[in-house]
């Protein structure tokens, strides 16, 4: 036994394994001990054996259970630290592509109901998680998430070592794996689909943005509602691009007061500004803000016109229609407490984050603030850009699942709209 990884592992099940070799492994060793069951020995066991692998690109293979729906898909995993909300975070259509592996090994315990979900379906790839919890208790509760998942054909698997995982993610970076039930294949051909799949340079987007523009009126129902005594009275209309907008986004604008026309990701700026928006969103969304060249266009073709909000994707967008430079980061940002400092205040605020890329701020032009900083790494976690009426965050302020802090983000977008139509 070589190191505690081993240790843990090696009791239970042949948990981990280790295919050839790739420019990604790490140097140490693990070792394993196989458990193997001859027909004589094939007594009832209390608990399952390991139905599921998940293979990863530098070669690990990690034996888990199955839960949810079964089959083989390839995804990008990423590690998200929030303690709860999962059911929001597998409702976020930013996780497109990725496998979530959460940090918080017990989940399931809360179950699912349909209140909290971000958007009409789950378009992740699936479901990594330590623990299932084997009861499920809420007064809010309707299905299982075992249930939930199988419904929705999202795979999940449990009980597997997630620490170990996360540690290789920070140290070696984001990695391609591939989630399979099926017996029928290879170790070796579910290596070479993840190492023949990539998510960088992929629209994602297309896959989840609506179809066509639509009205939306709920706010933040009021037994949940917050920040109202901060509110003016005055209505704004916003139009809302949906690169794949979590539908908190447009609850809290509701609540701030904005009327919202919800576009699709190609619907063109003259359209947009057709309507006369007193402001216009531009949401989250999944993958590589380089791939959606169309969208960036569309941004460039708005700002400066009208009053600009970016959240995330949305925020990328906007680094980029100003002539700035997008890149990946090492294993990204996910999760409910990432310390973000806003410069112009001073003030720290715990944020809800869900990203692999950021802005570059060297490379934006003169002009454009950086107005907040991820602490953690001091990465670009805002920005604004007065001479354009144009504000952008590189996080979530709808905070769904996550901290409150930063929700009067909304109210100074208000403010913003306000300003220029006071002017007009
Ligand atoms: N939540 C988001 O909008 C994510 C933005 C982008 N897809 C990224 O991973 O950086």
């Amino acid at each position: 036994m070589e190191c505690a990884l081993g240790m843990a592992t090696a009791t239970h099940f042949p948990s981990f394994s280790r295919l050839n070799s790739s420019p990604k492994v790490r140097l140490f060793s693990v070792t394993c001990q196989s458990v193997s069951l001859s027909a004589s020995e094939n007594v009832e066991r209390p608990w399952k054996v390991a139905d599921a692998r998940l293979v990863l690109e530098d070669g690990s293979v990690w034996r888990a259970k199955s839960f949810g729906a079964s089959g083989t898909q390839v995804g990008e995993v990423v590690f998200n630290t929030s303690l709860t909300g999962y059911q929001e975070i597998l409702t976020d259509p930013s996780y497109a592509g990725q496998f979530v592996l959460m940090t918080n090994p017990h989940i399931g315990n809360t179950g699912v109901n349909f209140d909290d979900e971000e958007s009409k379906q789950c378009f992740l790839g699936g479901l990594v998680i330590r623990s299932l919890s084997i009861s499920t208790s809420n007064w809010r509760c309707k299905q299982t998430l075992g249930d939930y998942l199988a419904s929705r054909n999202i795979m999940g698997i449990y009980d597997v070592d997630t620490r170990a995982i996360t540690r290789r993610l920070r140290q070696d970076g984001s990695l391609i794996g591939v989630l399979s039930t099926e017996d029928s294949k290879t170790d070796d051909e579910l290596l070479e689909m993840s190492r023949t799949w990539d998510i960088v340079g992929v629209d994602l987007i297309s896959g989840v943005s609506c179809k066509a523009p639509y009205e939306w009126v709920d706010k933040t129902g009021s037994e949940w509602d917050f920040n109202f005594n901060k509110r003016n009275e005055d209505t704004f209309h916003v139009v809302a691009y949906d690169f794949g907008i979590k539908y908190n986004i447009l609850r809290r604008l509701a609540s701030y007061g904005c009327k919202i026309t919800v576009v699709p990701s190609t619907w063109p700026a003259s359209e947009t500004l057709k309507m006369k928006p007193d402001g216009v969103l531009f949401s989250n969304g999944p993958g590589d803000p380089s791939a959606v060249p169309y969208a960036v266009e569309t941004v460039k073709e708005i700002i400066g016109k009208v009053v600009v909000f970016g959240i995330c994707m949305g925020h990328q967008l906007l680094g980029q229609a100003l002539g700035g430079k997008t890149f990946k980061m090492k294993f990204g940002h996910h999760g409910g407490n990432h310390p973000v400092r806003n410069i112009r205040n001073g003030r720290v605020e715990i944020s809800a984050q869900n990203h692999n890329y950021a802005v570059d701020p060297e490379s934006l032009p003169k002009g454009v603030e950086v107005t907040h900083v991820n602490l953690n790494d001091g990465s670009c976690a805002g920005l604004a850009f007065p001479q354009q009426k144009l504000m952008s965050l590189q996080y979530h302020p709808e905070a769904s699942p996550g901290p409150h802090d930063s929700d009067p983000v909304f109210g100074e977008f208000i403010q913003l709209m306000k300003q220029e139509k006071q002017r007009a």
